[in-house]
Formats: C-alpha cells, sequence, structure tokens
C-alpha cells in the first residue's frame, strides 16, 4: 500500500451514540503533554481520543496510525500497537477510579494494520484482586478483524505517589 507523505487535513475520531469522552477521568490528559493521547495535530504518528462507553464502563479509543507508525512497509509497527494497548488498558483503570501504572503488559499481533487506518481499540477490567488489576484489550478493524490483543497487570497507585511523580515536572 502506498503511504502518501502528506497528511490528511482533518482525521475523524468521532464515534457513534452511547459514549462519553473519558477525558475527565484521566490524569495525564491534564498535564498538557502525553505520549500517546495528547495534543498532536499535525504530527504524523498517532492521533487518538478516547471514550466511555456508557451501557458498560468500557473504555473506547478511536485511533489513527499514520505514516510515522511504519514498521513492515505500509503497515503499523507492533510497538506502536503495544504503545496504543498500553494507554488502554491503563486508562480502562483510571475511568473505573483506579489510578494505575502498568507492570506487565502481554501483547499478541493478530493482522498487518494499514498505516492510514482509523481502528477501534476497546479495553476493559477483566479481574481485580486487592491492587492489583488485570485489564485486557484489542485493536480492531472496522469490519471486526483484530489487529492485536493484549492482557496485563497494572497496579493502584496512591494519590501521593502521582503527586510525587508529578514533582518530576518541568
Ligand atoms: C499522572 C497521571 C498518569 C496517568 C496514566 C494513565 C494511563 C496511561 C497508562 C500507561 C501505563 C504505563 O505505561 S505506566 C509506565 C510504565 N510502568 C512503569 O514505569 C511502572 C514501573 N514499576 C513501578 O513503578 C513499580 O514496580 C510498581 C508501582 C508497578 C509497583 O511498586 P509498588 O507500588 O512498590 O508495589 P509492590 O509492592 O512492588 O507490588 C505490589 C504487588 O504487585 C506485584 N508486582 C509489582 N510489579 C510487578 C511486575 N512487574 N510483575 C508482576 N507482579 C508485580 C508485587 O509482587 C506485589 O504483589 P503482592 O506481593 O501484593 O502479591
Amino acid at each position: 500500500m502506498a503511504v502518501t507523505s502528506s497528511l490528511p487535513q482533518d482525521i475523524d475520531l468521532s464515534i457513534g451514540p452511547g459514549h462519553r469522552p473519558a477525558d475527565e477521568h484521566l490524569a495525564h490528559l491534564k498535564l498538557g503533554r502525553s505520549f500517546l493521547a495528547g495534543p498532536h495535530a499535525g504530527e504524523d504518528i498517532i492521533r487518538l481520543r478516547w471514550y466511555v462507553r456508557e451501557s458498560d464502563g468500557a473504555l473506547v479509543g478511536r485511533v489513527w496510525f499514520g505514516p510515522g507508525a511504519q514498521g513492515p512497509p505500509g503497515h503499523a509497527h507492533g510497538g506502536s500497537m503495544a504503545a496504543v494497548l498500553d494507554e488502554a488498558l491503563g486508562s480502562s483503570c483510571w475511568v473505573a477510579g483506579h489510578p494505575v501504572v502498568a507492570a506487565e503488559l502481554t501483547t499478541s499481533f493478530r493482522a498487518m494494520l494499514p498505516l492510514g487506518t482509523v481502528a477501534t481499540v476497546e479495553a476493559w477490567i477483566e479481574k481485580a484482586d486487592g491492587r492489583k488489576l488485570y485489564p485486557k484489550g484489542h485493536i480492531l478493524a472496522d469490519d471486526g478483524t483484530v489487529y492485536a490483543e493484549a492482557s496485563g497487570l497494572f497496579i493502584e497507585m496512591t494519590s501521593e505517589a502521582f503527586d510525587a511523580l508529578a514533582d518530576r515536572l518541568e
């Protein structure tokens, strides 16, 4: 697949009814910068928007993989998909009220994702055991094809621990 060097003017990351923006639950979006979900307009790697699905509280994202995410020719780098899944699994815990960081992440790549695709990401908490949260998630094409899926262990932190991290911000 040929990948154009010019970026689309507008990438539509909107989603259908039954969802609301997740931003109010995601502390990292309020810090001004974020590896994946920050204000990346004009950049050609990944653009991402998070929502909460109102029926079950799951995290749902719309994500665009641009030319800068290339791994195999014309297709997304596995690390770019793993990064999106890391963020998705962690954010599914945050929207459920658990401030977490990642301890373990296992990713399976099921199909090559063509650059220029807007895909859907879903993540949910499969199991919780004290501070240990076990979320799962996947990246899907609009026809249901699974590009990648992941499971992980995320550890809940205290707000004091996060405040201490924020002291390092410049
Ligand atoms: C500001 C807004 C941001 C908002 C961010 C919003 C969403 C973005 C999500 C992105 C997620 C990331 O990439 S976060 C960045 C990547 N992750 C990191 O950098 C984390 C690095 N690791 C750590 O800081 C630490 O190891 C922690 C915090 C995970 C755990 O340390 P701790 O708090 O001292 O807890 P600790 O007692 O060691 O562990 C608690 C329990 O979990 C188990 N455990 C701990 N780590 C592991 C592990 N890797 N693999 C297996 N098990 C583990 C322990 O055995 C123990 O089990 P038991 O004895 O109780 O049975």
